[in-house]
């Protein structure tokens, strides 16, 4: 062989060589993922999370398939997973497409007869049908139903206050019963209940309000006695100094999320204060995802430090970890 050609066979064999390091550190990664995620899957197995979908993920098709990813992942994991759902910007399209004008009061839209035919009809015959749809591309799991089925959720009007003045806003209404009974039997058959919040008038036969999906989750994962809730949103997670975005929080107690309450994005708001009604009705674990990031939710829960930001119960005692893996006292209850 000539010196020349022996350089190029040489330089073949050193390149062979960099690339098969790079593909075992590849899968060494790859392991390292799934081997991460073993102490979760070992200790949710079973465990019921309330999962509150809504915001950037519910508009984007990649994130939507994305969503429905992790949802089914959840399922087959032997999690049991409940998508609770909202429609803000699907409503406001409908309601453009089919020309009808609303009033608004102090920047909020009021919810007439009109309107409230329309949001009972976007959320429960399209939001929730689209969803059951893309989650049934992973098998048969999932089945749709709404506040209204088998007198899931029960809510009474409220007045709103804006700028120190109480005004009407129609049929909307505030979450006061929930019977999770229905949820209960889908679950129990295996399957995904994806939940549109829409929920019968207590005071009014026969007349539906709408109420805020963020707090009817919040409900749903208390009366559910859930080991989790999840809600995504089009943020990180919460900042410690909103809006400074290096300073994203990972765990939280909930009394210090309350005292964010003043401080943070109007927008989070809501979603903070589903967190904190959900820890102090008993959920043990709640989280703000992104749901502009495909997987957030697989990435959350599945990985140690998780990508959003968790809010928890005071810190009790010397376990002050509360979310360490396999953590005693807290397995997963062994599911269908
Ligand atoms: N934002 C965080 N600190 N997340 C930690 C998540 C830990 C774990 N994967 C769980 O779901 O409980």
């Amino acid at each position: 062989m000539s010196p020349d050609a022996t350089r190029h066979t040489s330089m073949q064999g050193n390149l062979r060589g960099l690339i098969d390091a790079a593909a075992i550190r590849v899968a060494a990664g790859k392991a390292a993922t799934l081997v991460e995620a073993l102490p979760w899957l070992e200790r949710f197995r079973g465990a019921l999370v309330v999962v509150k979908y809504g915001g950037n993920a519910m508009v984007d098709d990649d994130l939507k398939a994305a969503f429905a990813e992790d949802i089914a992942f959840l399922r087959y994991a032997g999690l049991r997973p409940v998508v609770v759902h909202g429609g803000g910007p699907q409503i406001k399209a409908m309601l453009e497409r089919v020309g009808l004008e609303s009033e608004f009061k102090g920047g909020l839209r009021v919810t007439t007869p009109e309107v409230m035919d329309v949001v009972r009809m976007v959320l429960t015959g399209q939001v929730g049908r689209e969803l059951v749809g893309l989650l049934n591309q992973h098998g048969p799991i999932a089945v749709g139903l709404s506040g209204e089925d088998a007198g899931l959720l029960g809510a009474r009007r409220r007045g709103t206050v804006v700028d120190g003045e109480e005004v009407d806003l129609g049929l909307v209404g505030d979450v006061e019963s929930v019977n999770p009974s229905a949820v209960l039997d889908i679950l129990d058959a295996g399957r995904v209940p994806v939940v549109s919040t829409v929920a019968p008038d207590l005071d009014v036969d026969g007349q539906v309000l709408n109420v805020n999906a963020d707090t009817a989750a919040a409900a749903i994962a208390v009366a559910l006695g859930a080991e989790k809730l999840v809600v995504l949103t089009d943020v990180e997670g919460i900042y410690a100094s909103w809006p400074d975005r290096s300073s994203l929080l990972s765990t939280i107690t909930v009394s210090a999320a309350r005292e964010l309450l003043s401080r943070v994005d109007h927008g989070m708001v809501p979603k903070l204060e589903a967190c904190i009604r959900a820890v102090e009705g008993g959920v043990p674990q709640t989280h703000v995802v992104d749901g502009r990031k495909p997987h957030s939710i697989l990435l959350e829960i599945f990985t140690d430090e998780g990508i959003g930001t968790m809010v928890l119960p005071e810190i009790t005692g010397s376990l002050g970890a509360q979310d360490q893996p396999g953590q005693p006292g807290q397995p997963g209850q062994e599911g269908a």
